[in-house]
C-alpha cells in the first residue's frame, strides 16, 4: 500500500478498507527506519491516522497544514512523496526531521520550536482573505505545545474571525514527559466528555423528558446558541473565547476523523477540533515509555533498548548531579525547567526536591520572569534551558532579570551545534544575545570539572549569570588544569609567543588540537581558556598583545556579537598592532547533520582552523592590525 501511495502520490486513490492496512505499513516503516536513524518516534506513531485523515480531506499543497513543533510530521512526509528521504533522515545533506518549505511545496510553514502554529495559521488565513483566495488552513498543535503562551495570544487574536480556520488539538496527554498545568487538567476533564454533537442531541432529548420545566428550558436555551452550550458542551474555555469546539474525537478512527474534519471545514469561524491520540501507538515499548521514545537514537526493535550503551557522562548529567549536591547545602536553590526536565538533567532534582522544582510548561519567556520573581522574593533560581529555546526570552532576560540585577542562574544547555535537529535547534546565537545584556555574566567551561566549578560559582554569585555548555559527552581532558574560578578571569594553559589561541567553552578540545598541529609545524603558540565571555578578561588580552602578533579566538557561536568580535573591538582600541582572527560560525543558519560534518562545513574543524591560522599569521600581521 505504501509503495502504491509513493507511486501515485495520492492517498485518496485507496479504497476505504485499504486505509487500515496503510496505517499499519506506515507504523512498521517508521519503527524500522527510526530504529536505524534515530528521530522522534512516539509522537509520529500517535498521529498516523490523524495525518492520513487530513490528507484524505484536504488537497495539498493548495490547502495548508501547519505542524506545531513539526516533530510529528513524518507520516505527512511519507504521504507527500518523501519515502526515500527516510534513508538519510536528519543526516548531513539528508531530509530534515521537521517541515521545511524548501523541502516540499506541501510543507506550508517551517517549525521546530513549539506553540507557533496557530499564529502562523492565522497569518495564512488573513493572507487568504486579503488576496481573495480559497483554501483551507489547518494548524495542528499538541497538548504540550498548548502550554506555550504564543498559542493563547493567537487564539485570542483568532477569536474575531468570521471565516474558516481549523485548529486540530492533538491531545495525547503528554508533553515530552508528563504534561503539566491547568490547561492539561482542563483537557483531561474534556477527555471523558462524549463527542459534542452526540451529547448536544442527547441532552436536548433528556430535557424534553423533564416534567413541566424541561420544554421551557429548551425554548429558553435555544434563544442563543451559546446558552445551550453553557449547559452541556465541553470545551467552554474555547467557546467562550469565540472558538467553536468540536470533540473529543477518537484519534485513531479514520472515518470519524474524516467526518469531523469535513464538519470543521464547513464552518465560517475558527474551529478547534479536539482529537485524542495515543503517543507511541502501535509499538509496545513506546506506548509504555512515550517519554523515552519522544526523541531517540538508534535502538533494537525487539527490545526497544538503545543500540549504543552510554559510557561517559554528558554535560547535562554533570550539571544535574552537581546541582543536586549544591541544593543539599543551599536551601535557597530552586530549579526551573520549561517542559524539559529529562533533557536538561533535572529529573533527579525533581525527585529529591519536589517542592523546589518547577516545570512551567513550554514557556521559556514566562520561565525567565518567574525566575526573576523568585529571585526578588529571596530564593536562588537555576533555570536549565536549551540555548535555542532561550532565544524566546530575550526581553525577559533584559527587562525582568538583568535590569534589576537579580541573582538568576541560566544553565544554558545544548549550546553550540546540536546536530541532527538542525537549523531551528542549533544553539549558536547565545553568546551574542547573552553578552549584549548589561549586568549579565556569561561563562562557558572547557571540560566537565570546570562545568562543576562554574555551577558552584554561579550559585554563589549575586547577579544574573549564564553558564553555557553543549549537548553530548562531557570532555574529560585537561583535568589537572583547575584554577579556581574568578569573575572575569581567563585561564592560561600554555604561555608562549607569536600566536595566541583563546578558546571559548567546549571548543577548547579542538583548540588544543589546533595548537598541537601548529607546534608540529614549528609555530610558537599560547593556549588560553577564556572561561568568561562577558566580561572578557581585558588584562589577559592586553598581556597577550605584548608578545604575540596574532590572537585567534575560537567559539561555536555566530561571529556577529560573539566573543571574537568583543576581543577584536578591545584590541583595536588598546593595541592596534596585533591581529585578531575570529574563528566562529558564519552569520547564517546551520542545517542538520553530525557535529563533525557541520564543523567542517562551517570551517571550525581542527584542519580548517589550523590552515586559516597559518594563512593569517605572518610577520606582516603585526603591522596590519586586524586580519
Ligand atoms: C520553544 C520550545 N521549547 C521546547 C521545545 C522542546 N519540545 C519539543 S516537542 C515538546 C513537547 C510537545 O508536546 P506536544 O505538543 O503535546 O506534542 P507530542 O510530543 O505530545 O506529540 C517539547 C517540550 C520546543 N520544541 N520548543
Ligand atoms: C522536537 C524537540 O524540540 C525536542 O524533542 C528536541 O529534539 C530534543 O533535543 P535533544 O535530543 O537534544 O534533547
Ligand atoms: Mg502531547
Amino acid at each position: 500500500m505504501l509503495e502504491r501511495i509513493q507511486k501515485e502520490n495520492d492517498i485518496k486513490a485507496l479504497m476505504p478498507e485499504e486505509l487500515e492496512q496503510l496505517a499499519l505499513e506506515i507504523r512498521e516503516f517508521l519503527i524500522e527506519k527510526i530504529s536505524k536513524s534515530g528521530g522522534h518516534l512516539a509522537s509520529n506513531l500517535g498521529v498516523v491516522e490523524l495525518t492520513m485523515a487530513m490528507h484524505l480531506v484536504f488537497d495539498l499543497p493548495e490547502d495548508k497544514i501547519i505542524w506545531d513543533v513539526g516533530h510529528q510530521s513524518y507520516t505527512h512526509k511519507l504521504l507527500t512523496g518523501r519515502k526515500e528521504g527516510f534513508d538519510e533522515l536528519r543526516k548531513y545533506g539528508g531530509m530534515s526531521g521537521f517541515p521545511k518549505r524548501k523541502e516540499s511545496a506541501c510543507d506550508a510553514f517551517d517549525t521546530g520550536h513549539s506553540s507557533t502554529s496557530i499564529s502562523a495559521g492565522l497569518g495564512y488565513v488573513k493572507a487568504r482573505e486579503l488576496r481573495g483566495e480559497e483554501y483551507s488552513v489547518v494548524s495542528v498543535i499538541g497538548d504540550g505545545s498548548l502550554t506555550g503562551g504564543m498559542a493563547y495570544e493567537a487564539l485570542n487574536n483568532a477569536s474575531s474571525l468570521d471565516t474558516n480556520f481549523i485548529i486540530v488539538l492533538n491531545d495525547n496527554n503528554m508533553s515530552i514527559s508528563e504534561n503539566v498545568g491547568g490547561m492539561s487538567k482542563y483537557l483531561a476533564g474534556l477527555r471523558t466528555a462524549d463527542f459534542y454533537t452526540g451529547l448536544k442531541k442527547g441532552v436536548t432529548t433528556a430535557l424534553h423528558k423533564v416534567p413541566v420545566v424541561g420544554d421551557s428550558m429548551i425554548q429558553k436555551m435555544r434563544k442563543t446558541k451559546s446558552s445551550i452550550k453553557q449547559l452541556v458542551v465541553p470545551g467552554m474555555f474555547f467557546e467562550d473565547m469565540g472558538i467553536t469546539y468540536l470533540g473529543p474525537i477518537p484519534g485513531h478512527n479514520i472515518p470519524v476523523l474524516c467526518r469531523a474534519l469535513r464538519e470543521a471545514r464547513r464552518m465560517d469561524e475558527p474551529v478547534l477540533l479536539h482529537v485524542m491520540t495515543e503517543k507511541g501507538k502501535g509499538y509496545a515499548p513506546a506506548e509504555k515509555h512515550p517519554d523515552k521514545f519522544h526523541g531517540i537514537g538508534p535502538f533494537h526493535i525487539e527490545t526497544g533498548e538503545p543500540e549504543t550503551e552510554k559510557k561517559k557522562d554528558s554535560y547535562t548529567d554533570v550539571f544535574g548531579k552537581v546541582l543536586c549536591d549544591e541544593a543539599r547545602n543551599h536551601q535557597e536553590v530552586v530549579a526551573i525547567t520549561a517542559a524539559m526536565a529529562d533533557g536538561t538533567g533535572l529529573s533527579r532534582f525533581r525527585k529529591l526536591y519536589p517542592n523546589r522544582f518547577f516545570d512551567v510548561g513550554i514557556a521559556e519567556a514566562h520561565g525567565v520572569t518567574f525566575a526573576a520573581g523568585l529571585a526578588a522574593g529571596g530564593v536562588h533560581p537555576v533555570f536549565a534551558v536549551y540555548s535555542s529555546f532561550l532565544q524566546r526570552a530575550y526581553d525577559q532576560m533584559i527587562h525582568d532579570v538583568a535590569l534589576q540585577n537579580l541573582p538568576v542562574v541560566l544553565a544554558v544547555d545544548r549550546a553550540g551545534l546540536v546536530g541532527s535537529d538542525g537549523e531551528t535547534h542549533q544553539g549558536i546565537f547565545d553568546l551574542s544575545y547573552l553578552s549584549s545584556i548589561p549586568n549579565m555574566t556569561v561563562m562557558s567551561p572547557k571540560n566537565k570539572w570546570e562545568l562543576a566549578d562554574m555551577l558552584r560559582f554561579a550559585i554563589s554569585y549575586q547577579g544574573p549569570i549564564a553558564l553555557r555548555y553543549p549537548r553530548g559527552e562531557a570532555y574529560d581532558g585537561y583535568g589537572n588544569f583547575r584554577a579556581p574560578v574568578v569573575h572575569g578571569r581567563s585561564e592560561m594553559i600554555y604561555l608562549e609567543s607569536e600566536i595566541a589561541v583563546v578558546s571559548v567553552g567546549h571548543m577548547f578540545e579542538a583548540a588544543a588540537e589546533v595548537r598541537n598541529k601548529l607546534k608540529e609545524r614549528g609555530y610558537c603558540c599560547t593556549l588560553v581558556n577564556a572561561r568568561f565571555v562577558k566580561p572578557i578578561d581585558e588584562d589577559m588580552i592586553e598581556d597577550l598583545c605584548r608578545n604575540h602578533s596574532l590572537i585567534v579566538t575560537v567559539e561555536e557561536n555566530v561571529q556577529t556579537g560573539g566573543f571574537g568580535e568583543h576581543v577584536m573591538e578591545f584590541v583595536s582600541r588598546k593595541c592596534r598592532k596585533v591581529g585578531v582572527l575570529p574563528l566562529a560560525l558564519p552569520d547564517d543558519y546551520v542545517e542538520h547533520g553530525s557535529i563533525e560534518a557541520l564543523r567542517k562545513e562551517t570551517g571550525i574543524d581542527v584542519g580548517t582552523m589550523t590552515e586559516k591560522i597559518v594563512k593569517a599569521y605572518s610577520p606582516k600581521t603585526s603591522q596590519e592590525g586586524r586580519v
